[in-house]
């Protein structure tokens, strides 16, 4: 039976959150609402999600020690990994003695790693999924290549957010796959996988959520990348009767593999009818923003009500809408945003901007948000909100969608 104390009294459930990103911040504010106590952990200072909680502790989270001291100096009732860049061994051992890992400190260890995700759901639980071979060094990795076949993607096996990840159509983009992978792992230089390239139709999110009501689908996100980053993304994806069974059955079999309570975003490439399996996050994902108007209880919604042990009756969507992701380009730490009503002038438009401290290269500072008649009018919608808003405050640029579809 769930109870909810006086936050900053004894009796407060508290809340860790490991990662105070952009969707962070969101199940923080989900949480605040429930009177939560809300911990926030990350690697930098005023990260997003601390700026909405009751305190912040700033720690490099790989480093055990670090994350164990904190844990046992705020005891938190829930512990919850917002980014896989956690040191996940820690979780195992916290979980060991009683801490509450949301979903469980085992779906933050295996999805930390490309390579304990893909063995999973290929190897143990027979799911379709590209082919893949993993890779050392310069040798081992040519020889992988070689296998899989060209074209194939190159990626750290960990990193997130396409850092790290490239493309290799031909023998000359060889040697500059294996350096962009060396260098964009979060863990310095290291092993890669090699994937077989999918030619797939579309891509979707499956956004799935284990709570005390069940296991149970959100309707599909399609999605659209660059960089192996997402740019757009819409709900609901059309999809045949039997790629979106397929797709639900995989989702479901990973999940139940993973196990715990919280929302899970299962990535998966459809050709036809068929649903291949490409990731999961045991937690939200960044393609179901747009569930932020989708839907009355958002994904961040959806993980709030799970975490506490809450029913979820039922998942009611709104019809077609879209994200835009507001991705600026260059160098400041007091970004301005400007041009903002004639952004938001549109019926049915929403914005998101996140609070980072500072962008230095490319960051996702925020997210345009829409319904409309169509998928196609929500699309043209949200990507007119983020890519009209200006920026000022030093030398930064509006770089959203700058090759407009
Ligand atoms: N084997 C593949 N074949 C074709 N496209 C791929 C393949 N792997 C990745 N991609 C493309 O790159 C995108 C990002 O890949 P992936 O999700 O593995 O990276 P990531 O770094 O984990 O990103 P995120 O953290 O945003 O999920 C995919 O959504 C897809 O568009
Ligand atoms: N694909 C994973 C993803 O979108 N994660 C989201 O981005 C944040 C990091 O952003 P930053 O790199 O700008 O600090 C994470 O904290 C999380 O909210
Ligand atoms: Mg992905």
């Amino acid at each position: 039976m769930t109870t909810i104390g006086t936050p900053l009294t004894a009796n407060a459930t508290r809340i860790m959150m490991l990662g105070c990103g952009e969707l962070g911040k969101e199940v923080v504010i989900e949480l605040q609402r429930f009177g939560c106590e809300i911990i926030a952990v990350d690697r930098y200072a005023k990260a997003p999600a601390m700026q909405v909680a009751h305190r912040s502790h700033v720690i490099n989270m790989l480093d055990g020690a670090a994350l164990r001291a904190v844990v046992e100096q705020e005891k938190p009732a829930f512990i919850v990994p917002e980014i896989e860049a956690i040191a996940t061994d820690s979780l195992l051992e916290l979980e060991s003695e009683g801490y509450t890992v949301i979903p469980t400190a085992r779906a933050a260890k295996l999805t930390m790693n490309r390579e304990g995700i893909r063995r999973l759901a290929a190897e143990e639980l027979g799911l379709p999924t590209s082919p893949y071979q993993f890779a050392d060094d310069e040798a081992s990795f040519r020889a992988a290549v070689k296998t899989v076949g060209m074209p194939c993607v190159v990626k750290p096996i960990m990193s997130s957010s396409g850092k790290g990840q490239s493309v290799i159509k031909a023998e000359g983009d060889i040697d500059h796959a294996w350096q962009y992978a060396q260098e964009g792992g979060r863990a310095g230089k290291g092993r890669v996988i090699v994937e077989g390239f999918v030619d797939f139709d579309y891509e979707i999110t499956l956004l799935i959520v284990r709570s005390n009501s069940g296991t149970q689908f959100c309707a599909p996100i399609g999605h659209v990348q660059v960089d192996g980053d997402y740019r757009e993304s819409w709900q609901p994806q059309p999809m045949s009767e039997k790629a979106l069974a397929e797709s639900q059955h995989i989702a479901a079999k990973i999940t139940e593999a993973l196990g715990g309570r919280g929302i899970f975003g299962v990535e998966l490439f459809i050709k036809g009818d068929k649903a291949i399996f490409s990731e999961v996050s045991p937690r939200p994902h960044d393609t179901g923003l747009v569930t932020l108007v989708s839907q009355e209880l958002s994904e961040f919604a959806l993980h709030a009500r799970a975490i506490l042990g809450l029913p979820i009756p039922i998942i009611r969507q709104w019809g077609p809408s879209a994200s835009c992701a507001m991705l600026i380009e260059g160098d400041s730490q007091s970004v301005q945003f400007g041009n903002l009503a004639e952004a938001m002038k549109a019926p049915d438009t929403q914005l998101r901007l996140f609070g980072k401290p500072e962008v230095k290269g490319k960051r996702r500072m925020g997210v345009g948000l829409a319904r409309g008649d169509s998928i196609q009018d929500a699309r043209d919608k949200a990507l007119n909100v983020a890519t009209t808003v200006s920026v000022a405050g030093g030398a930064v640029k509006n770089v959203s969608y700058p090759s407009k579809r």
